[in-house]
């Protein structure tokens, strides 16, 4: 980057929030994804919207690329400037403020910390449900930005059912102030919804105004042994059908090796079995925990569920979460290829099925860890590199057999992302989840909203 470009920037932002060394350029330069090699031109710290309008101008002006980033949790490279971008960190906006009681709404800077956020709901007797393993770093720009969803989806939605409003900066450096918390807001099209879960591509995330939630009332947490996928959606049916689950999780018996020996953790029962399915739910009453005994009970006598545990406190509670909250954490080691892909729930079966027989087919001898949000149709299939092979070459042949998942995602009507967003690791997939028109007018939205295309180029399509 040239010394003028340098100091315009040091101009906007103070000089000592231009940065250029090594460390900042491989911390902001890329996400928990490890596949390309960071390589930001510098990386920038604004304070203010202002700021924020000025940098992305000076970047239009310039035809520089501008790389959005928050915590930099992403797992398919959305944050990831590896081509002489400009990053354009929001760490410093991270006031929360506003707070509205009669709402339940609070403005965030696109900064703030998800867990910033839970605390400053817990503080005032309210909840942000969204809730994720990462949840102490990512930020709620990046979670707008890619629409993160985790474990309580099934109960509580995704990111975008909690954005009461957006403030966006777009790529010409124009602010846009979209639906302002409004609840009922039918005039037009809805622009909010559009720029969440757009990756950074449409503009920057300045602010945002989040709704809260009441908070669940003495949560429960059951972890089930079930001996195969038919079961765990026979267990699903069941619950669903007189309860209103907080979450319905699962993972498989080599997930669950893997986070026991790795976090030093108890398995929940003696009983193995194929796959173990976790459910939270509220105790408003006694009759929630006397309903739910007596469903399991049902699940056993059908041959759905081999063994249980039920947690009896609010400790053992979490320490069963952490069974399924870990395994991504413990998994990191062996820098899995990550699939994270869905379809509609009661396909799930029948679609793992196929899946199972693709992938065991092609990496008889690689270790491959499934676990996932199944109450939603997701599910995360990590294939473990092993120790001696060089990265490259399991990529190349994990890239192979993604086309052939892939295939069967199509054929299913699923997502190839379902929850992490496209970036860079996915773009080549894309046309296996969207019509050709569709990503045609995704690239005319594009243009719409940042006419330079200096927002996050390369990322979700070329
Ligand atoms: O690491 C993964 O594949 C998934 C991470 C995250 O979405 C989770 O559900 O734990
Ligand atoms: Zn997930």
């Amino acid at each position: 980057m040239s010394p003028e470009i340098l100091s315009a920037l040091g101009a906007i932002v103070g000089e000592e929030r231009v940065l250029t060394d090594a460390e900042s350029a491989a911390r902001y330069g890329a996400d928990w994804t490890r596949v390309h090699s960071p390589a930001p031109a510098a990386v920038v710290l604004p304070g203010s919207v202002e700021e924020v309008q000025e940098l992305v101008r000076l970047a239009a002006r310039q035809g520089l690329a501008v790389v959005p980033s928050g915590g930099r949790t992403g797992l398919s490279g959305g944050a990831v400037a590896c081509r002489g971008e400009l990053v354009l960190a929001l760490d410093r906006m991270n006031a929360i403020d506003d707070f509205n009681p009669v709402e339940r709404t609070v403005r965030c800077g696109a900064g703030v910390v998800t867990e910033q956020l839970q605390q400053f709901a817990e503080e005032r007797e309210l909840f942000y449900p969204v809730d994720f393993a990462s949840a102490g770093s990512s930020q709620i720009g990046g979670n707008i930005s890619t629409n993160a969803g985790g474990i309580k989806v099934i109960r509580h939605g995704m990111t975008r059912d909690w954005v009461a409003g957006l403030k966006l900066v777009t790529g010409t450096g124009e602010l846009l102030d979209l639906n302002r918390g409004l609840v009922k807001n039918n005039a037009g099209y809805d622009l909010r919804q559009l720029v969440i879960g757009a990756e950074g591509t449409l503009g920057v995330v300045v602010e945002a105004t989040m709704r809260l939630a009441r908070p669940p009332k003495d949560p429960a947490v059951l972890v089930l042994g079930v001996p195969d996928m038919a079961s765990i959606m026979d267990v699903l049916a069941a619950y669903q059908g007189r309860m209103d689950l907080q979450a319905f999780e699962f993972f498989s018996e080599l997930a669950l090796q893997k986070v026991v020996e790795h976090q030093g953790l108890q398995r929940p029962f003696d009983t193995p079995a194929a796959y173990y399915a976790l459910l939270e739910f509220e105790q408003v009453s006694d009759a929630d925990m006397e309903q739910a005994m007596a469903l399991f009970e049902h699940c056993v006598e059908q041959g759905w569920v081999l063994d249980g545990v039920i947690s009896q406190s609010v400790a053992q509670a979490l320490s069963l979460w952490r069974l399924r909250e870990d395994i991504s954490e413990t998994i990191s080691r062996w820098t899995p290829y990550k699939n994270d892909i869905s379809t509609t729930v009661s396909k799930v079966p029948a679609f793992l099925a196929e899946v199972e027989s693709v992938v065991n087919g092609a990496y008889p001898d690689f270790e491959i860890v499934w676990f996932g949000h199944i109450g939603d149709g997701n599910v995360h299939l990590n294939v473990l590199k092993p120790d001696a092979l060089p990265m490259a070459e399991f990529q190349q042949r994990c890239g192979e057999v993604s086309r052939w998942v892939f295939e069967i995602v199509q054929r299913y009507g699923g997502s190839v992302s379902a929850e992490h967003g496209v970036g860079l690791l996915k773009k080549d997939y894309l046309l296996y989840s969207r019509s050709a028109l569709e990503v045609d007018l995704m690239r005319q939205i594009k243009r719409a909203f940042d006419p330079e295309g200096i927002m996050n180029p390369g990322k979700i399509f070329d």
